[in-house]
């Protein structure tokens, strides 16, 4: 259920400012990832219908990191989902953004320089505070109202998340809507069956919290990854570590091994450990092994396939299922399996369904799924791992305070 206002209620034909969130992996300066553009493509179409006009604000990257770059290609690539003009301007709240924004006409679609350019922007501080930089100040006079659409940035407190709504009407984008309606799903939604959320990826620090705070509502947690290693580790197994250059296993298992020993002897009943793993042979060909008397020598790059057939199985008699991290380098065609395996098993499956991580979400494209097969195939990245541990979102809660 939400609880703040929407585009649905926004009368035609107004000046917007609407914060989208196109961060996306960039090499060598080239975005690689259109994912993010085609959602909010959708609320963008909506508002063009409407009869708005409408200027864009987003990021990318960090100042110091190499994916920190223009938003010129963000504008090209959007018109490409849009199929309708993007102009951008090389200024976020300048006199030239002001002299484009000034142009807006109802139709017209605009996109900001890359808002990290501003100084104002980035200090996580309160609503209040983010409300008093240049950035809000400049811009909020020029606009009847505000639309947040970044959900997957709504854990950060920036001017652009949470500055505008303080001086200004504001709404929630298509984007911020959806993904908020199904991710809040697992801690306000009575479900009729066993809820189980396949738990893998690299990193133990976001599952460890979800694990504790979701054992009410979660049933299975059916683990892979390196966090599924990790925890077999915590068993006794001779897994879990780094071996041939890895750098993903022994920092995390010095950092939380006695929370990862705690969970497991706490949550045993629903805790499903991997019961076979997969890695490369010498010829670079996908092999398996069981647990027993395992030993490693290489990386483990996937569950074995007993593994992924379990899970698959837990999945298919589920009423709900929530995805977070994958259970192996899907990326790698070989060690796919046992996502694919158990993503499939969610596709079929009648039941409500959230595939969720900012890297995990990617299988659903890149395996040929079709996103009606599951109830919310989810853009957000740590915005999705909060939620799930229910810690508010600043960017949901400004929104909130408007109602
Ligand atoms: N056994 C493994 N060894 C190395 N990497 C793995 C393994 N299993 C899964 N991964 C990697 O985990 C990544 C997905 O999990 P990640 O921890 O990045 O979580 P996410 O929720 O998808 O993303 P994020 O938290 O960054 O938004 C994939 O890119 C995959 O290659
Ligand atoms: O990609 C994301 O997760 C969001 O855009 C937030 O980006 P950040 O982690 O750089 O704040």
């Amino acid at each position: 259920m939400t609880t703040f206002r929407t585009i649905d209620d926004i009368e035609r034909d107004r000046r917007l400012l609407v914060r989208i969130d196109v961060n996306a992996a960039v090499e060598d300066g080239t975005v690689q990832d259109s994912r993010r553009f085609a959602r909010h493509a959708e609320t963008i179409q909506e508002l063009l219908a409407d009869d708005h006009a409408i200027a864009l604000l987003a990021h990318q990257g960090r100042p110091g990191r190499d994916t920190f770059v223009s938003l010129e290609q963000h504008a090209e690539i959007l018109a490409g989902h849009l199929d309708h003009r993007v102009e951008f301007v090389p200024d976020t709240d300048g006199d030239d953004a002001l002299a484009a924004i000034d142009d807006l006409e109802s139709g017209d679609v605009l996109l900001l320089e890359n808002v990290r350019m501003c100084d104002g922007e980035l200090p996580e501080e309160d609503p209040d505070t983010k409300a008093e930089t240049d950035l809000v100040r400049t811009l909020a006079p020029e606009f009847d109202a505000y639309v947040g659409d970044a959900y997957s940035a709504a854990h950060r407190s920036h001017a652009s998340i949470v500055g505008f709504p303080r001086v200004m009407d504001a709404y929630a984008g298509r984007v911020m809507e959806q993904e908020y309606t199904a991710i809040t799903a697992i801690r306000e939604r009575e479900f009729d069956g066993p809820v189980t959320m396949v738990l893998g990826g690299t990193k133990a620090e976001d599952s460890i919290p979800i694990i504790e705070r979701l054992d009410d509502t979660v049933d299975r947690f059916c683990l892979g990854g390196v966090v599924g290693e990790l925890f077999l580790r915590a068993d006794g197994h001779d897994v879990g570590y780094d071996v041939a250059g890895t750098s993903r296993f022994d920092h995390q298992w010095e950092t939380y091994r006695d929370d990862l020993e705690r969970i497991l002897a706490a949550y045993r009943d629903e805790l499903f450990l991997p019961t076979d793993l997969a890695d490369e042979d010498d010829d670079g060909k996908r092999r398996e092994q069981t647990l027993d008397g395992i030993r490693k020598t290489h990386p483990f790059l996937d569950v074995g396939s007993e593994t992924a057939d379990r899970y698959a199985a837990l999945a298919s008699d589920s009423a709900a299922v929530f995805v977070k991290g994958s259970l192996g380098v899907f990326e790698d065609e070989r060690f796919a399996d046992g996502t694919v395996t158990v993503v499939s098993a969610i596709a079929e499956a009648d039941c409500f369904s959230v595939v969720g991580g900012g890297d995990t979400a990617r299988v659903v494209e890149l395996y040929g799924f079709d996103e009606e097969d599951f109830s919310r195939v989810s853009i957000a990245g740590g915005a999705y791992v909060r939620a799930l541990t229910g810690e508010p979102l600043a960017g949901i809660d400004v929104l909130e305070g408007q109602h």
